[in-house]
């Protein structure tokens, strides 16, 4: 027994709520126990209503009203709020001793990268004996285009340093990628640097190409991005990504020997 928990982050559309809503569902059909945590101040609605909510404590409704602040100020507004209140997270936290929690982020990407926030509240999580796994989405419309893939790849790879946490990339919406892009769609699960390069370089002018070479060595030489593809229509894709979360924070290892499955291989995509 243990607490556990997945910080469900990534830009603003990228599919975390959606994410989050999947495995909860999954788990619930599989009679295993999730709950899930709202960390975003701005959100609207959930089809599973969360255990604990950021918005009884703050709402960025509020600041923007009442201080005047617009939606990004006032966003890292509530999270310094959360930070100087976490005894309210301690205490909401409290309730869920041998729990397994996803806590779904907002997209506002500055709390991962620029911002020490996020790696603070991982930080504390691990001091209140949680196993937190980072889950970053990324939405399957970047692997069209090479250069925004580097973008999102970027994007991920600088979450990753900053929080210090186990971490794992999930393509999304993995269902309205186009059929000529699956037949490729290797390439950029576990990127290979040359074929990336070209690829940039067709879509770029012709003095970026050290810039390009230099992107898709860096993500070789450090063998640090690879994406596990979601399909929230698959069951299998679903319950891939799920046995990956669980073996980063070994979950379930005093219930039985756990393994990442490999039904990935045989799931559709369509
Ligand atoms: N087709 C398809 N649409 C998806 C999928 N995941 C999310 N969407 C759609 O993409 C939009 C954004 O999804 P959300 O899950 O709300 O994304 P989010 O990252 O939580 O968004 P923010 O909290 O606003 O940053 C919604 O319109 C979803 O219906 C998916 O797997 N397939």
């Amino acid at each position: 027994m243990g607490r556990y928990c997945q910080l469900v982050m990534g830009p603003a559309g990228s599919g975390k709520s959606t994410y989050c809503q999947t495995i909860m569902q999954h788990c619930e059909a599989a009679k295993r126990r999730v709950h899930l945590v709202n960390l975003d101040p701005a959100a609207e609605r959930f089809e599973y209503p969360p255990s604990i909510d950021i918005r009884d404590l703050i709402t960025l409704e509020d600041v923007m009203d009442e201080l005047g602040y617009g939606p990004n100020g006032g966003l890292v507004y509530c999270f310094e709020f959360l930070m100087e209140n976490m005894d309210w997270l301690e205490e909401q936290l409290g309730d869920y001793e041998d729990d397994y929690l996803i806590l779904d982020c907002p997209g506002q990407i500055e709390l991962y990268t620029h911002i020490p926030i996020m790696r603070q509240i991982a930080q504390q999580l691990q001091l209140w004996n949680f196993q937190v796994v980072g889950i970053y989405c990324l939405e399957s419309q970047f692997i069209e285009d090479t250069a925004k893939y580097f973008a999102g790849v970027m994007s991920a790879t600088s979450a990753m340093s900053m929080l210090e946490i186990p971490h794992i990339n999930v393509m999304t919406k993995m269902d309205l990628v186009s059929d000529d892009v699956k037949d490729n769609m290797d390439r950029y699960f576990d990127p290979d640097p040359l074929l990336l390069a070209d690829d940039a370089n067709r879509s770029t002018r012709g003095k970026f190409r050290e810039l390009n070479a230099a992107i898709a060595n860096l993500i070789d030489e450090f063998s640090m991005v690879s994406f596990l593809p979601l399909n929230v229509k698959d069951e299998d894709s679903v319950a891939y990504i799920l046995s990956h979360a669980d073996n980063a924070i070994q979950w379930g290892e005093d219930q039985e020997p756990k393994e990442p499955t490999n039904e990935i291989e045989d799931a559709d995509y369509e």
